[in-house]
């Protein structure tokens, strides 16, 4: 059986990075740079006060103090958004404001606190340098200088500074569009009658919550019956509007699979079998240079593979090269078994023990329809392909899947491990 690095690679060699697009600043928030972006203008662009209070010379104000203050007389005010200031004139005062242009001929601001806030004369209680709360031009950009690097991922501090330099539209990776697509004649929309046999269609729409959770635009196309001329139409379709396609179903063995029947026989999508648990039967292609990933229907198994192979293919397109999920190792809290000669990527709930070291404990079944206690899981825990039972205390590495494990688990108080009620005994890895 193919390895599921095997598989890693092989996806990973056959996608590339998505070309560059000019997107305006909200649609590039979460994007990664296309090339470097070098400011065309100064940050701060002009010398101007971080304090509202009173421009003057330092050298007038030298003797000020609370007991004998300076007293100045008031000029003229100097309001942000203010374009030529005038000169102030040795022995005056002007009031400025914060983020107003400094004046010639001042050298210091004092703050309005140091002062009597006067508006016609001011005393001033104390003494300040030259140069005080005056943020001068090009102290945090110069004009010319990399601003932000390519790869850079755009946050909102990113988009912050892109703004500030005045780049409306920049040269991002855009989101990879992604059609998900569920096959099944069992399926039933969500929100309907459930008739006898027939199960709810919740992959479609936990491939596509994965999907928007990896940065990508998704549609969830719905109703394709599992019928092979109807599947392939709906997705030759769909193929020259998206950068991905993820089905779910119909990949393994029985009468039915639709997706493997049409796939397969064009020879587009290439079916394999993955030493791993869950998510066994995995089928890959290229088609028309659209990605696409046929996900096995067992809905723990779809999110796994979706995890494993197609996450990591999305960042790929989108640029991404840091590192995406953190992959601490853990101590594992109870036995736990896993098949022979497969890689098992169990569900299971890490936290901090009594000793502030990470612990894992299973979130329950194991069972690659157990959706609710995958639904309880905050991590994957991988059970390498030679160990089939792991024990109290064996350390092992877990995927860290929260949303922001960092905030939860790395950064955050420590927390018990086990959380309260019992937690049901592992099942069987089917
Ligand atoms: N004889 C064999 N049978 C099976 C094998 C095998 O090797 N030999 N592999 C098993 C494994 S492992 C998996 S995983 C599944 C994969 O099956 P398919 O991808 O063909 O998926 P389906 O048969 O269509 O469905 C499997 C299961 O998942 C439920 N399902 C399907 N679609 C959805 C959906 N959109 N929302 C919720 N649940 C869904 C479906 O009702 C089935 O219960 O094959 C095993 N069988
Ligand atoms: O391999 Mo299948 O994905 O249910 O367990």
């Amino acid at each position: 059986m193919k390895t599921v690095d095997e598989h890693i690679s092989d996806i990973l060699e056959s996608v590339g990075v998505l070309p560059a697009r000019r997107l305006p600043l909200a649609a590039a928030h979460g994007c990664a740079l296309a090339t470097d972006v070098r400011a065309t203008i100064a940050l701060p662009g002009f010398d101007n006060s971080a304090m509202d209070g009173y421009a003057v010379r330092a050298a007038d104000v030298e003797q000020a103090s609370p007991e004998s203050p300076v007293l100045l007389p008031v000029t003229g005010e100097i309001a942000a958004g203010a374009a030529l200031p005038d000169l102030v004139a040795p022995g005056t005062a002007v009031r400025i404001m914060t983020g107003a242009p400094f004046p010639p001929g001042a050298d210091t601001v004092i703050q309005l606190e140091w002062t009597d806030g006067g508006t016609e004369t001011v005393a001033v209680h104390r003494a300040a340098r030259r140069g005080l709360h005056i943020r001068r031009a090009g102290e945090d950009v110069t004009p010319g200088s990399l601003v932000l690097p390519a790869g850079s991922v755009l946050g909102s501090t990113q988009i912050g500074l892109l703004a500030a330099i005045n780049v409306a539209r920049p040269p991002v990776r855009p989101r990879p569009r992604v059609a998900v697509l569920s096959t099944g004649s069992e399926l039933v929309a969500v929100g309907n009658a459930v008739g006898p046999g027939q199960i709810v269609d919740s992959n479609s729409h936990a491939v596509a919550a994965a999907a928007r959770e990896a940065g990508c635009e998704v549609r969830r196309l719905t109703g394709v019956p599992d019928d092979p001329a109807q599947f392939e139409a709906a997705l030759r379709a769909i193929l020259p509007e998206v950068d991905a396609v993820v089905t779910t179903g119909g990949v393994s063995v029985g009468a039915h699979d639709v997706v493997k029947e049409v796939l397969a026989a064009t020879g587009e999508v290439r079916f394999e079998r993955i030493a791993m648990q869950p998510g066994q039967p995995q089928g890959f292609g290229v088609i028309d240079g659209v990605a696409v990933f046929t996900l096995p229907g067992n809905p723990v198994s779809a999110l796994v593979s979706f995890e494993l192979f197609v996450r990591p293919a999305l960042r790929r397109m989108r640029g991404l090269t840091g590192p995406d999920r953190p992959r601490p190792v853990v101590t594992v809290a109870e036995r736990l078994t896993s098949p022979p000669a497969k890689r098992s990527f169990l569900r299971v709930l890490v936290g901090r023990g009594a000793d502030g070291g990470l612990v894992a404990q299973s979130a329950g079944g194991q069972g690659s329809h157990h959706l609710s206690a995958a639904a309880g899981a905050n991590a994957l825990l991988v059970v390498p392909e030679d160990v089939t039972v792991v024990e109290p205390g064996d350390q092992l590495t877990a995927i860290l899947l929260a949303a922001d494990p960092a905030d939860e688990l790395l950064a955050g108080p420590v927390v018990d491990a086990v959380p309260a009620g019992a937690v049901a005994p592992l099942e069987a890895n089917v």
